[in-house]
């Protein structure tokens, strides 16, 4: 049985969500878990009864998280906005009627409200997850009601045999009531005790009947991310839970699917682009047999010797059927690339010949000794002997590089045109009443900053390849920060703000994606440095389209924005756009100074470099990593992929090898 049982409390309440000290349910579930050594109550939140924000939380804290148990308490109800069974059930791996029913029967012993409990119980994964009333009292009796057999059901859910509990078992159960503690399994008769099942919570007004009308009302229209929620009512935790990093980046290529194909002319146009379909030749390369030097066609068979220069063959077109006859004892002028005469079986360079007789005037060779033997064959490209007509040259998948080869190939063999998946557009906001246009000609006024965002995402965009919209600078206010991302969004395949993503009061992106744009928010946070409030969400086609479009709303400190686009966004296009390899490639270097670990894993800015004995090194650009310090960018080609620090582990030594996301150049 585990020694340790890990817990995650989620109190649902639009109430307490938006003044958790008010929460009571939660901290009351806390103590009575913490009661008993073996519970560790490892993450506590509030969060509204919003099904989206129940499901994300729930999911996260059992998939990420690794609880043994998830115990929510509010939501349970008839109300209105009651819905943590319809969040949570879908949730569920297995169902544990049995665990309800137990839970349900105790409670109607004492109270007949308790059958206004629509509370679920069941698995996800190796996670149990129970849903209870929203009140300390309706808390205490349920958890009381499933102590006993709890850790029993978690090892189980974890894969144990039960076998200690068996043995326990084996005089038989104990008679009802024998064991209880004081009051256990008494009924009640008193029909108003504070049950709570799933009505008002009881949040901070204890004594309150289950039929609280003015907590009912304090909570329709209000929740946590509310856009009306006045500032001192707003939350002081985020729901959004810190997720892993390599969750983060898997939630969000989950969600990218590579465009449709478009015709395309091949010019240089054709950079970066993913070809979707194979390329075969439709012309042969040479089309003609050609020669490979400057010298004389000969006929091999006649040999050394000497010979009359009967014909010139300068590379250029020549009309159909003009071309020479060779004839036996005869030599015919050639250049490089010119076409063969007919019946010339190899080329002699120039270099292994000899004048014997021109012209007068030396306009004219008229008979040439050739020094050497030759082979049939020799110095000649034979027809289809580069790019044979049929064959298939480009493969589906492969990119369009910009050091020419594929280019080049692609106009050798006579395609004009190719298939190639479709180039992502992606739109870049900057957010917040305090930044103005970097290049705007004005003094800053006090609390005005240059937007450095912008112009840095615009230029790695365009580096990368990719098409961008400038969606310029939206104030911190609802309605212009809704209408510029709608807007962004039907003109873009990728929206990216930055800015207003964090926990303050101006910070407005997220709940206007969701309670504005019928968004999905995949993920609110991220445990990195920097970063951590990095949000992606995917959001309905404003233009009616089947395809959701795709939401990064990035943290407004600049490096913060700039690596979070490296590490998420350049992907995301990437596989938009059809790359088969869309993440960075990374490289494992020597540090070249002590490091010192942050609790966050930390992707530093660095310079990878190789010695010129070979040696693959990394230096961080700079000392001081903030977030908000861009001059930590300068000249990084690289992020130095730094784990949180742990107690066996607080640092990095000069010399280790460390791993490096390459996204720039080698220096
Ligand atoms: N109570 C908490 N506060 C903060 C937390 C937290 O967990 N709890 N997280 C911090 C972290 S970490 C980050 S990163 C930032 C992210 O903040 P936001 O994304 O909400 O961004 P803003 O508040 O709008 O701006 C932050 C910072 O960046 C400057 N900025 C914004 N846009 C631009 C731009 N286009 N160009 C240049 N600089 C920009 C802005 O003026 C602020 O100084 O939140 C922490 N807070
Ligand atoms: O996560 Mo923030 O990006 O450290 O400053
Ligand atoms: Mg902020």
């Amino acid at each position: 049985m585990a020694s340790e049982i890990r817990v995650g409390v989620l109190t649902i309440s639009d109430t307490a969500s938006l003044d958790p000290v008010s929460d009571t349910s939660g901290p009351s579930l806390c103590r009575l878990l913490e009661a008993e050594p073996r519970y560790k109550v490892q993450i506590q939140a509030c969060v509204p009864d919003d099904f989206k924000v129940i499901q994300r939380t729930v999911t996260a804290w059992c998939d990420e998280l690794d609880l043994h148990l998830v115990v929510s308490t509010g939501g349970t109800g008839f109300g209105v906005r009651d819905c943590t069974p319809e969040a949570v059930l879908p949730l569920l791996d297995r169902q544990t009627p049995g665990i309800s029913h137990l839970i349900f029967s105790k409670s109607i012993q004492i109270t007949p409200f308790a059958a206004l409990s629509r509370a679920v119980s069941g698995i996800r994964g190796q996670t149990f997850v129970l849903t209870f009333p929203g009140s300390p009292k309706a808390v205490k009796e349920n958890f009381e009601a499933v102590a006993k057999i709890l850790p029993h059901a978690i090892d189980l859910t974890r894969g144990g045999t039960g076998k200690k509990l068996h043995e326990k078992m084996q005089g038989g159960p104990r008679p009802s009531g024998t064991a209880a503690k004081d009051g256990e399994e008494k009924p009640r008769t008193d029909d108003k005790h504070e049950h709570g099942h799933g009505h008002g919570h009881g949040h901070g007004h204890g004594g309150h009947t289950c039929f609280h009308h003015s907590d009912r009302e304090a909570r329709s229209d209000a929740s946590s991310l509310s856009l009306e929620t006045p500032v001192s009512r707003r939350l002081r935790k985020s729901p959004y839970p810190l997720i892993p990093m390599d969750r983060a980046l898997a939630s969000v290529m989950d969600q990218v699917t590579p465009l449709p194909s478009v015709e395309k002319p091949v010019n240089e146009e054709l950079i970066g682009a993913v070809l979707d379909e194979d390329v075969v030749a439709v012309e042969a390369v040479p089309g003609y047999r050609a020669s490979v030097l400057d010298g004389y066609a000969v006929i091999d068979t006649d040999g050394p010797g000497e010979y009359p220069v009967t014909a010139v063959s300068i590379a250029s077109a020549v009309s159909e059927g003009s071309s020479t006859k060779l004839l036996p004892g005869h030599i015919a002028r050639i250049t490089t690339g010119g076409a063969l005469p007919e019946g010339a079986t190899a080329v002699v360079m120039v270099e292994d010949t000899q004048l014997i007789k021109s012209s007068d005037d030396g306009s004219c060779e008229e008979t040439v000794k050739i020094l050497a033997k030759v082979r049939n064959g020799e110095a000649i490209r034979e027809i289809g002997s580069d790019v044979q007509v049929g064959q298939t040259v480009l493969k589906k998948g492969q990119v369009i590089s910009a050091v020419g080869g594929e280019i080049g190939v692609l106009a050798s063999i006579g395609v004009h045109t190719v298939r190639v998946r479709q180039r992502p557009v992606v739109g870049f906001l900057s957010t917040g009443n305090e930044v103005v246009n970097h290049d705007n000609g004005q003094p800053l006024k006090m609390g005005q900053i240059r937007d450095s965002n912008r112009p840095t995402l615009i230029a790695a965009t365009k580096a990368a390849g990719f098409d961008y919209l400038d969606l310029g600078i939206a104030p911190d206010s609802p309605e212009a920060l809704e209408s510029a991302v709608k807007s962004g969004l039907q003109k873009c395949d990728i929206v990216v703000t930055t800015g207003g993503v964090s926990m303050g009061e101006m910070d407005l992106l997220k709940p206007i994606l969701e309670q504005k744009l019928g968004a999905t928010i995949h993920f609110g946070r991220i445990m990195m440095k920097p970063g951590k409030p990095t949000t992606f969400a995917t959001v309905p086609d404003p233009n009616g389209g089947a395809q959701p479009k795709l939401m990064f709303g990035l943290p407004g400190n600049p490096v913060s924005a700039t690596v979070t686009f490296h590490l998420f966004v350049l992907p995301a296009l990437r596989k938009l756009a059809g790359y088969e390899k869309y993440m960075w490639p990374s490289i494992n270097a020597e540090v070249t100074h002590d490091v010192r670990l942050d609790e966050r894993p930390e992707y530093q800015r660095a310079i990878v470099s190789v010695t010129p004995e070979g040696r693959i090194q990394v230096q961080s650009t700079d000392k001081n990593q903030m977030s908000s310090r861009m001059v930590t960018m300068l000249g990084a080609n690289s992020l130095m992929v730094l784990p949180g620090r742990t107690a066996e582990m607080s640092g990095v030594t000069a010399g280790q090898k460390i791993e490096c996301l390459l996204i720039g150049k080698l220096v």
